[in-house]
């Protein structure tokens, strides 16, 4: 009998592929097009007319806009077979796709831009912040956390809390340590230290379940007027809550883009839902069920209500250029409820 972390190697090392010299040299001898061109520091970004392949070339202009080549002598071959490798740990699921982590990553991108976040951050945390939300659902099944104990997932067995988050970062040093896909490899040994420390940190914030607390805390020094967050504990809430802002920045996205990844996360759930019912005889969380898809604006109200509004509204007061987040999470909190109202 194997052990968990046996068996879950076993199941990566079977699964996990890394990129192939064909695909790492096409998007190295690739064009890739300007920042303008591809609407990248665009709060409404919309990820659907951009191809694969584009997908790819806007995350690399993405590193070359924020000047990290340089700043921390990527090589360039090694970015983009690294890049590679991330996109292809990503599985074709319904949501927690490529997709979605390409997203996740605009969104921090124009937060440092647009949002004029840069210069409060040090460039071992941007280039931090946006490895790790390409890498932050690495591997995702289409389950959450819950159902990988339901199903006694080798997963729950190494990580009994935040299962899922442990090993999108797992998968992520996984991608780091494999050959010729280091980014990092010209780091200092205590900048690698603490760049690795700012992955991990930002990957695990993502689990929900550790957002309220945090919040929390960020909502005290907010309200208490701090405007420099100086101390290394401050500086990483404040990118714990970027992180989760990005997260779940669909909600503030034009309303066509809002029901369409809406519906996508929907599925997800509605799938995972079949599968509590038939085969493990359980009967799903009301936002997994497909029964009661009738619910799902007044779901999305509470969402907003619950977790976005609050966090969008701490994010604006504490720094003004993000107040367009909150705008728009607040337009497509009248959408849901106008659909709630009308169903
Ligand atoms: C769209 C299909 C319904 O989607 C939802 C339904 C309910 C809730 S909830 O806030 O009530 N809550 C969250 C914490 N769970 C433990 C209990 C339930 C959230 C969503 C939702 N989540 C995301 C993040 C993946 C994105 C998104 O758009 N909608
Ligand atoms: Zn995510």
């Amino acid at each position: 009998k194997l052990s968990a972390k046996q068996s879950v190697a076993l199941e990566v090392l079977s699964y996990h592929a890394m990129a192939s010299k064909e695909e790492t040299a096409a998007l190295k001898n690739s064009h890739i097009p300007s920042a303008k061109k591809l609407n990248l520091y665009s709060f409404d970004f919309d990820d659907l007319p951009l191809g694969e392949d584009l997908t790819l070339q806007a995350t690399i202009r993405m590193f070359l806009e924020l000047d990290l080549v340089n700043k921390f002598h990527l090589s360039y071959e090694v970015l983009c077979r690294w890049l590679c490798s991330v996109r292809k740990n990503y599985r074709p699921v319904t949501y927690h796709n490529w997709r979605h982590a390409f997203n996740v990553a605009q969104t921090m991108f124009t937060m440092f831009t647009t949002g004029k976040m840069r210069n409060m951050l040090t460039d071992l945390e941007v280039i931090g912040l946006i490895v790790a939300c390409l890498c932050h659902d690495l591997d995702h099944r289409g389950t959450n956390n819950a159902f990988q104990l339901k199903v006694d997932s080798p997963l729950a067995v190494l990580y009994s809390t935040s299962t899922m988050e442990h090993h999108h970062f797992d998968h992520s040093i996984l991608i780091l340590n494999s050959e010729g896909n280091n980014i990092f490899e010209n780091l200092s040994p205590e900048d690698y230290r603490k760049v690795i420390k700012i992955l991990e940190s930002a990957i695990l914030a993502t689990d929900l379940a550790l957002y309220f607390k945090k919040r929390g805390n960020f909502q005290t020094l907010v309200e208490r007027g701090e405007k420099k967050f100086v101390t290394e504990e401050k500086k990483e809430l404040l990118r714990n809550m970027m992180m989760t802002a990005c997260d779940v920045s669909a909600i503030t996205k034009p309303w066509p883009i809002q029901q369409r990844v809406a519906k996508l996360v929907a599925s997800e759930f509605f799938e995972q839902g079949d599968i509590e019912k038939s085969q493990l005889n359980l009967k799903p969380h009301a936002m997994m069920d497909r029964e009661k898809e009738d619910e799902l604006p007044k779901m999305q109200v509470g969402f907003i209500d619950a977790i976005c509004m609050p966090l969008y509204k701490l994010m604006a007061d504490f720094w003004e250029p993000l107040n367009v987040m909150l705008e728009g999470c607040e337009g497509n909190r009248r959408n849901w409820k106008q659909k709630h109202v009308e169903n």
